[in-house]
């Protein structure tokens, strides 16, 4: 007979050994001539903080978008928390989409509502109907909404219009928006691309501790070399949309970096079935 308690473990076991991500063989096409994703294969695990770089076009915010179901690969599997991404529809995309939280470089803000509203809107996924207005939220929302202002550190202005912040003030609105949703999974698409340096440290800085204390995976692209190398546990390097590297940040050399951005073909993503054309060293 089987041991239920040895049984109990290995399916503990394999939870845990379980990929949060898997790309097997994913592609994506943006109609027949351009190729924006290439054949990627990764697994990406519980815990992990990985910085994806490349140049412009070479496909992160693809990458990124697949994993949320903002884009269906055309080829090839994406499997997010044991969810087939590729294939979900309706009701198994929102759940998902509840566990995944979506930071961008430009906020996304409601610009004439509040810091607070802006921040209960997070919470839309799980509500039921529309909202109009912060006294419409369920007390549970709105207090749950203070207090992830607290931890990115705006709990003193709640009221104040969302356009009236500046930039890293905004970016990390959208950061407590994206956490009242409990979220697994952080993507950030260049959280700090519109960002000074010194707001751009305190964003990743802020996007690190709320990791680490909800114990997210996070992917975050970026385009700063140095910020990726401080700040990520795994860096994944993006060419003409494949993979050229993927490497604990630890054993990286610079030299392995300067390859991510080395001779691309002038077309940035690959075109499709003209093998010439693909991003070469
Ligand atoms: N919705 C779309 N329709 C058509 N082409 C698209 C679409 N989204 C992306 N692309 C193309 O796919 C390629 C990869 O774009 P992607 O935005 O993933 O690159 P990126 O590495 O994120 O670039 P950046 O650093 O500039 O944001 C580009 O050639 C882009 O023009």
């Amino acid at each position: 007979m089987k041991d239920p308690d040895h049984s109990r473990l290995g399916a503990s076991i394999d939870k845990i050994l379980r990929p949060t991500i898997r790309l097997e063989h994913a592609t994506k096409d943006f109609g027949p001539e351009l190729r924006a994703l290439d054949d990627v294969t990764l697994d990406v695990h519980p815990g992990e903080v990985v910085a994806l770089l490349g140049l412009s076009g070479s496909g992160k915010s693809t990458l990124l978008r697949l994993l949320d179901g903002l884009h269906v690969p055309t080829s090839g599997t994406v499997q997010v928390l044991g969810c087939d991404v590729g294939t979900a529809r309706g009701r198994e995309l929102r759940a998902l989409r509840r566990k995944v939280g979506f930071v961008f470089q430009q906020f996304h803000l409601v610009g004439n509502m509040s810091v607070l509203e802006n921040v209960c809107t997070g919470a839309l996924g799980a509500l039921r109907g529309p909202r109009f207005g912060l006294m419409t939220y369920p007390k549970s929302v709105r207090l749950a909404a203070m207090e992830q202002l607290d931890r990115v550190g705006l709990a003193d202005r709640p009221f104040q219009r969302a356009d009236t912040l500046s930039g890293g003030q905004q970016q990390r609105v959208a950061v407590a928006r994206a956490l009242i949703q409990k979220p697994r999974i952080l993507l950030a698409d260049e959280p700090v691309a519109s960002l000074d340096p010194e707001s751009s440290a305190q964003v990743m800085a802020l996007i690190s501790r709320v990791a680490a204390e909800d114990d997210l995976t996070v992917l975050c692209s970026l385009h700063q070399v140095d910020l990726a190398l401080s700040w990520g546990h795994r860096l994944i390097g993006l060419r003409g949309g494949t993979v050229v590297l993927d490497k604990p940040v630890s054993s990286i050399d610079r030299s392995e970096i300067m390859d991510i951005y080395s001779a691309v073909a002038p077309v940035a993503a690959v075109a499709v079935g003209r093998p010439a054309d693909r991003a070469v060293r």
